[in-house]
């Protein structure tokens, strides 16, 4: 049976959409990667499932899968064109919504000038949410065998794993090199999504993610969060920031150590379409 789809991206960070409001849409592993593949299937970086809401405070769930099939609790850009799908395909015309994530839940906010605002949690340093093998919870972390080099990192979860590390020049970061091999680094029994951040002032970071399940995207939402809070926590950035990430900017917000992390950004949509074949690749 063909499957309907809207294609939406944030800062070029791609989805493709499902809605499985009216009907349960089952992806297994095989299916999603077929559907992420670029040359056999749709092409994207995350799938987006919009489902009825679980709980009695949410208006809708919202499901991630990544391009190698996997299931990740958080998606910064998916958030904002969450929102836009929804209002645009008439679910909702609510211009703030609460949606069940695999782990708790968030609130997503339509803005004035069309952009979109996105909580997304409390972050949570390792090892509270992230368990991160052989150590206590500090500021930052050394691991001493990835990709055959020393690397220290900052770690904390925003309903996913970010590992941060801090870079000279995005421009000539070991992207490729680093971002897979601590990724899959037996310390991340879960894996993990790898910043490289450059801060260019107290207001202003670069940064480009290697993420899990997806490889380098153009721009990562929870990373870019994850990025700007580590900085806040080491003291050297302010609670406002401008992410410059390879895909455009974005902002984070965060004000204290119990408030959310938010994200401002974009979120476009741009084709719908009928995947018609069940063709794996
Ligand atoms: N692109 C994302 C994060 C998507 C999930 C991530 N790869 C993971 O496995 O946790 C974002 O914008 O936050």
């Amino acid at each position: 049976m063909a499957l309907a789809f809207t294609k939406m991206h944030g800062l070029g960070n791609d989805f493709v959409v499902l809605d499985a409001t009216r009907a349960p849409i089952a992806l297994d592993e095989a299916s999603a990667r077929h559907i992420a593949d670029r040359r056999f299937g749709i092409g994207c970086d995350q799938i987006l499932i919009v489902e009825p809401p679980r709980s009695a405070e949410a208006d809708f769930a919202y499901r991630i899968l990544n391009a190698d099939g996997s299931e990740s609790g958080q998606c910064g850009n998916g958030a904002r064109c969450f929102v836009r799908y929804v209002r645009e395909a008439g679910l909702t015309d609510k211009r703030r919504i609460v949606v069940d994530i695999r782990d708790g839940q968030m609130t997503l906010e339509a803005l004035d000038d069309d952009t979109f605002a996105v909580a997304l949690g409390v972050p949570q340093f390792a090892p509270a949410r992230i368990p991160l093998l052989g150590f206590e919870q500090a500021a930052t972390y050394r691991l001493d065998d990835v990709a055959g080099q020393s690397v220290t990192f900052s770690a904390v979860s925003l309903g996913n794993p970010h590992a941060v590390i801090r870079v000279p020049d995005v421009a000539t970061a070991e992207v490729e090199g680093i971002g897979p091999a601590l990724e899959r680094h037996p310390a991340f029994p879960e894996r993990v999504n790898v910043g490289f951040c450059e801060i260019v002032a107290r207001d202003h970071v670069r940064l480009r993610v290697f993420e899990r399940g997806a490889g380098e995207t153009l721009a990562c939402g929870s990373g870019a969060a994850a990025a700007v809070v580590t900085g806040i926590a080491a003291g050297d950035l302010d609670a406002d920031v401008r992410v410059d990430l390879p895909g455009g900017t974005a902002r984070i917000h965060w004000e204290s150590a119990d408030a959310p992390a938010v994200l401002i950004g974009p979120a476009e949509r741009v084709f719908e379409g009928k995947l018609v074949s069940s063709d794996q690749g």
